[in-house]
């Protein structure tokens, strides 16, 4: 659905006195997003996530670089990929003092569709915005309001969607109402793509991801797939005698470590290991008091790849 490479993008910027200021905001950014998934762009403030998104959405033209998007040249077919894709920004793009409903069937109308009135109620029923698409969407909460944000940006079904920070400043319920409603756009075929700077979400709704710092991109994969590769899980258990358990353990360990009574076992896929770790416990009758897993997080990963915490840069996690 996307495939670019080496995008770039510096700003310009007259200071106070005069003094020309450039930020170099996009470094080359390679990504591929396939059709049908969710794909997170994780990054701290100010990474490059909303000018790569707006690169990709046609709605800043790169300095240098190539993209398809959608099935078109992302720099001699802007206008054929805009007509395939929905973009929702940071802001929204809600009107306060419109109803839902007006401000739907204008896009749907600016958009051609025949029979904007039954999109337009189509797309309020999905996001169960029926109800409220009546009032003035100053009227409504923040959570019906992204609602109505992304259907703008859905109203004539593209089959690529981009929403800059969909999450930002919403309470956990609806944060995780609108995951529901971005997985069931990829139930429906939509592929999507966010930026973030939650890890939680990037984890939880993701099936793969770029991990963006100072412009670039830093790491790519599925979630299990970057945090297998920089860290792995540990697995904690307190048995009688560790120094055999920790023998015994090896095949499945990458490495073991015992303090005292706690053994400690490094593997690649906790959850995995567990199972066939307990069996070999229990047929060499190697009493076991505890076990816990913990699993690495993307923070390991921004962590490995960049020297610093994505907590610490300021992103809530
Ligand atoms: N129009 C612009 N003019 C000048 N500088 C800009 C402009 N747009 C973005 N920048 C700068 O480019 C860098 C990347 O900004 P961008 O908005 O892409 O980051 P981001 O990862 O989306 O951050 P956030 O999470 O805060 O939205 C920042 O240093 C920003 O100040």
């Amino acid at each position: 659905m996307i495939d670019a490479h080496g995008l770039r993008k510096t700003f310009t910027t007259r200071g106070r006195r005069g003094a020309i200021q450039t930020v170099e905001a996009v470094r080359g950014v390679d990504l591929a997003v396939e059709t049908g998934e969710i794909f997170g762009v994780l990054g701290p403030n100010g990474a490059g996530k909303t000018t790569t998104i707006r690169m990709l959405a046609t709605l800043i033209a790169p300095d240098a670089g190539t993209a398809t998007v959608a099935g078109h040249d992302l720099l001699t077919e802007p206008g054929r990929i805009r007509a395939r894709l929905g973009y929702v920004s940071q802001a929204g793009g809600v009107e306060e003092n419109t109803t839902p409903r007006a401000q739907i069937m204008m896009a749907a109308r600016v958009h051609g569709l025949a029979r904007a009135s039954e999109a337009t109620a189509d797309v309020l029923d999905r996001f169960d915005l029926s109800e409220v698409a009546d009032r003035p969407a100053r009227t409504l909460s923040g959570g019906q309001r992204r609602r109505v944000a992304i259907a703008l940006g859905l109203v004539h079904s593209p089959p690529l969607l981009f929403l800059d920070e969909p999450t930002t400043g919403l309470d956990p319920q609806n944060r995780a109402n609108l995951w529901n409603r971005i997985r069931e756009l990829r139930e429906r075929g939509t592929s999507v793509l966010l930026s973030t700077h939650y890890l939680d979400e990037a984890d939880a709704l993701c099936d793969r991801l770029a991990i963006i710092d100072h412009g670039l991109v830093v790491a790519q994969g599925t979630p299990s797939e970057l945090k297998r590769e920089v860290s792995g899980d540990v697995v904690t258990l307190r048995v009688g005698d560790p120094e055999p358990a920790a023998e015994k353990l090896k095949p499945y360990a990458r490495e073991t470590r015992v303090d005292d009574e706690v053994l400690r076992v490094y593997v690649d896929d906790g959850e995995r290991a567990l199972p066939a770790m307990l069996r070999v416990l229990e047929e060499h009758g190697l009493g076991l008091t505890s076990i816990s897993l913990e699993r690495s997080t993307l923070d390991d990963v921004f962590l490995a790849k960049t020297g610093r915490s994505l907590r610490d840069t300021g992103a809530a996690a």
